[in-house]
């Protein structure tokens, strides 16, 4: 399944699970690309192994988020707005996903949708219409370039999440560069999404940033996260945000996330709060 000659289901070139695969025409290819993410969530959670990190995933009914995914719009895909060092920087990562090391995420409007309706109801958003027009955060604007645009890549062997990340006119703070706002945005996102990876559901608990120098709005930084430490539901991570060269630190921070207490329900742990 996963020989160098490639993918027995896959015609997509880029398939970020089974990259060089063997074709078969009739397969649809956004069809290809969640099967083989699902297969691909499941072996990595087998070869972890640590039942207690992987609760949360195992749990979390990977089949309903597929289905779900399959029929929403994936933002992590270039679009006309990204400038030509995002594009290089994407197609390095996307090289280096050949040989498995590294997978490309999807990236949509929602994360945990199918407790979305439910949870919505205990935070008392007023009407339905309300509940069903929320959105990830980073993904709220629909034009193209103006505000966060971005993709991860996971390296589950080494636990690191990294984001190339090309804050739009309209994140600005300071004239002409990123608000830090922004900047910890994007850095709890992509820290976020290693430790969701690393251990399921999972609140921020801390973050701290040393902002070292200002993002100017239209450029291309890496953000570089990996986990440090699991401490049974602490999950303890670090990041550094630098130029695309390497040769400038924007920003760097720690974090702490807290994995969910799996025998309760997402929505009973914020209605407890
Ligand atoms: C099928 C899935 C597919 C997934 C696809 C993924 C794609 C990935 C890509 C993109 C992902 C994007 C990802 C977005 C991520 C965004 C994340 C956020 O922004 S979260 C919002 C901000 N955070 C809050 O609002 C939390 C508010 N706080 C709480 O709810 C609680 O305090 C919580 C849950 C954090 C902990 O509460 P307790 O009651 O469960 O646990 P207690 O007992 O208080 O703490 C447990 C231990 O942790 C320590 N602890 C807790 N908070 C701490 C803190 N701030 N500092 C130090 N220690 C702390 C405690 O001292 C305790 O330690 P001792 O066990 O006694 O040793």
């Amino acid at each position: 399944m996963f020989s160098k000659r490639g993918c027995s289901h896959c015609t997509f070139q880029n398939c970020p699970v089974r990259p060089y695969a063997k074709r078969k025409p009739n397969t649809k290819q956004a069809d290809c690309i969640y099967d083989c993410l699902d297969l691909w969530l499941v072996k990595w959670a087998g070869l972890l192994g640590d039942g207690h990190q992987l609760h949360g995933i195992s749990t979390f009914s990977f089949q309903t988020w597929l289905s779900q995914a399959r029929q929403s719009k994936d933002y992590a895909l270039p679009n006309s707005s990204w400038s030509q060092g995002m594009m290089d920087l994407y197609s390095r990562f996307l090289e280096m996903c050949k040989d498995g090391t590294w997978k490309r995420i999807p990236s949509y409007t929602w994360l945990y949708r199918s407790t979305q309706l439910n949870l919505k109801k205990s935070l008392k958003l007023t009407s339905e219409k309300e509940r069903k027009e929320t959105r990830l955060f980073p993904r709220n604007m629909d034009t193209e370039g103006v505000g966060f645009e971005y993709a991860m890549f996971l390296n589950p062997s080494e636990k690191r999440m990294v984001c190339l990340f090309q804050p739009g006119p309209y994140l600005e703070g300071h004239p002409g560069f990123a608000h830090g706002g922004s900047t910890a945005t994007i850095i709890d996102s992509t820290i976020g999404g290693c430790a969701i990876f690393v251990a399921g559901r999972v609140m921020t608990a801390n973050l701290s940033i040393n902002y070292r120098n200002p993002i100017p709005l239209g450029s291309v930084v890496l953000v570089d996260s990996k986990v440090d430490q699991v401490e049974g539901r602490k999950v303890f991570l670090s990041c550094q945000v630098r130029s695309i060269d390497g040769q400038t630190l924007h920003a760097e921070a720690t974090a702490l996330f807290i994995r969910l207490d799996s025998t309760k329900s997402l929505q009973q742990q914020m209605s407890s709060q």
